[in-house]
């Protein structure tokens, strides 16, 4: 097609998914997969948004046809060269397509662009598909399929980057480890672009992944919330979800590399807390006030022995955690935290973060309740969630994470410092649920100054 750049940028301003929100996007299209199907041309385009100081890579899937797409209105983008133009996801065309391309390994040849596909167990046949609705900063699509097999869903990542996604990775090697405490992989389609940027001229990533949809399952913080709401005890689902977390922690332990917490591991850790930390300081001005206490608190956990690393989840929180009957807590969502540049969300690291970051967790359940209106007390249900967590992460690591507390508090501060950036640049009115607990926590474990 001779340019449909025109009609996509105003279209891409408007996706939940594009991340400069408020600029107007300054877009090139630098690489472009096409197979024509059944006379709709299928794009996979590789678009280049040079609107904020990093430029950000997209990828945006379009399908052109020579006629309106049947029930397609929401997701027209416009018209190019007489052809109407949609977000692929939502055309059936493109969505069985992309399953299909993951589960034979086909190969594509693009201009710029190649993709490639890997399977690790093939689905059923397609019967129809559907985007998943809701916040997100990828693109779900769920597929019925065909026979005994399970309901199939496709991520496809937006904001594309060189390096492998954790968000593969892991949950493919926890599928191969024969983890239950995951939906199961089936296949990855990855693609390599020209990148100026790189040495050797050509970067490398995946572009969508799919794997087994557990349907009708409830996510653990609304799970947790009604259950502080109406004074429901959630000892033991809390203390399942520690032994789910551990168990997830064995199994990558057991699949992926682990390294010694060396000098220079501990020291590049120490590095990039204290860069989010300042951060944190500069955009947020109740962080400020507290950066030389969490330096301090920072200094004791560096000068504490650290467990071996490996891979983590990296961004774990009650809404990554599904509830299901038969299978107990399953997780979800192993990309990371959004706002940590790629490459680190792969590295191994200390599995204290994951147990951190469920702490942070009840934590918000009390705090978003306390701003209900009338406010709900649910500190006390929290404090006992957090303490079930913990029993259940030791019972089945055989790890006391309570003897490495120091370590622990830094974590826990750590993420909530990360939150008191995302909230305060997603959700201002949530702001002071990390802020009051970096108080809480520097008051108990900062060293005081005499
Ligand atoms: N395999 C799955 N089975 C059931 N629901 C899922 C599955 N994967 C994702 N979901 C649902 O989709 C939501 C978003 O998925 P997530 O992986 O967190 O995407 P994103 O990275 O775009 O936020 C989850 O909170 C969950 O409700
Ligand atoms: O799910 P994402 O990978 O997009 O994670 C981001 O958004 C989360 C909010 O949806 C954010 O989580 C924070 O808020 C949750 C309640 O909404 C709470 O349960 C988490 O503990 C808290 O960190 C997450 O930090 C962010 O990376």
């Amino acid at each position: 097609m001779s340019n449909v750049a025109p009609s996509l940028a105003g279209w891409m301003a408007r996706q939940r998914w594009y991340a400069t929100k408020g600029r107007t996007p300054a877009i090139r299209v630098i690489g472009s997969l096409e197979t024509m199907v059944n006379e709709v041309l299928v794009m996979t385009l590789l678009v280049i948004d040079e609107a904020p100081d990093v430029p950000v890579l997209y990828q945006v899937p379009i399908t052109a046809r020579p006629t309106p797409l049947p029930g397609g209105d929401h997701a027209f983008i416009g018209s190019s060269d007489g052809l109407y133009l949609y977000d692929g996801p939502h055309d059936p065309i493109y969505a069985h397509g992309l399953l299909n391309t993951m589960a034979t390994e086909k190969h594509v040849d693009g201009s710029d662009a190649q993709a490639d596909g890997h399977t690790l167990a093939a689905p059923g046949r397609v019967v129809s598909s559907r985007v998943l609705k809701g916040e997100q900063s990828n693109t779900s699509i769920i597929y019925d399929v065909e026979g005994e097999t399970p309901q199939v869903i496709a991520k496809v990542f937006r904001v594309l980057h060189h390096g492998d996604n954790p968000d593969v990775t892991t949950q493919a090697a926890l599928t191969e480890g024969g983890s239950g405490r995951v939906p199961a992989s089936f296949g990855s389609l990855t693609a390599t672009w020209t990148d100026p940027g790189r040495d050797e001229g050509l970067a490398h990533g995946h572009l969508a992944f799919s794997q087994e949809f557990l349907p009708g399952l409830e996510d653990a913080w609304r799970v947790a919330l009604d259950a502080a709401r109406a004074g429901t005890d959630f000892t033991q689902a809390a203390f399942d979800l520690g032994v789910a977390t551990a168990e997830v922690h064995a199994t990558l332990a057991a699949e992926l590399p682990t390294v010694e917490a060396g000098p220079d591991e501990v020291a590049a850790a120490l590095v990039s807390m204290r860069r989010r930390l300042t951060t944190a300081a500069r955009e947020v001005p109740e962080i400020a006030e507290f950066k030389e206490a969490i330096d301090r608190v920072y200094g004791v956990a560096e000068s504490r022995p650290w467990p071996r690393l490996q891979r983590i989840h990296g961004d774990l929180h009650l809404g990554q955690a599904l509830q299901s009957p038969e299978r107990g807590w399953v997780l979800l969502d192993f990309e990371g935290e959004p706002l940590r540049p790629m490459p680190e969300r792969s590295r191994p690291d200390v599995p204290l973060r994951d147990v951190a970051g469920m702490l942070r967790s009840f934590d918000y359940v009390s705090g978003s309740l306390a701003q209900e209106k009338p406010s709900v007390d649910a500190s006390a249900w929290a404090g006992a969630a957090r303490r079930s967590f913990v029993d259940g992460y030791i019972a089945s690591s055989g790890v006391d994470v309570r003897a490495e507390r120091a370590l622990l508090d830094a974590f826990e501060i750590d993420k909530a410092v990360y939150e008191a950036i995302y909230e305060s640049r997603n959700r201002p009115d949530w702001l002071g649920i990390p802020v009051a607990a970096i108080a809480r926590l520097v008051e108990r474990s900062a060293p005081r100054v005499s």
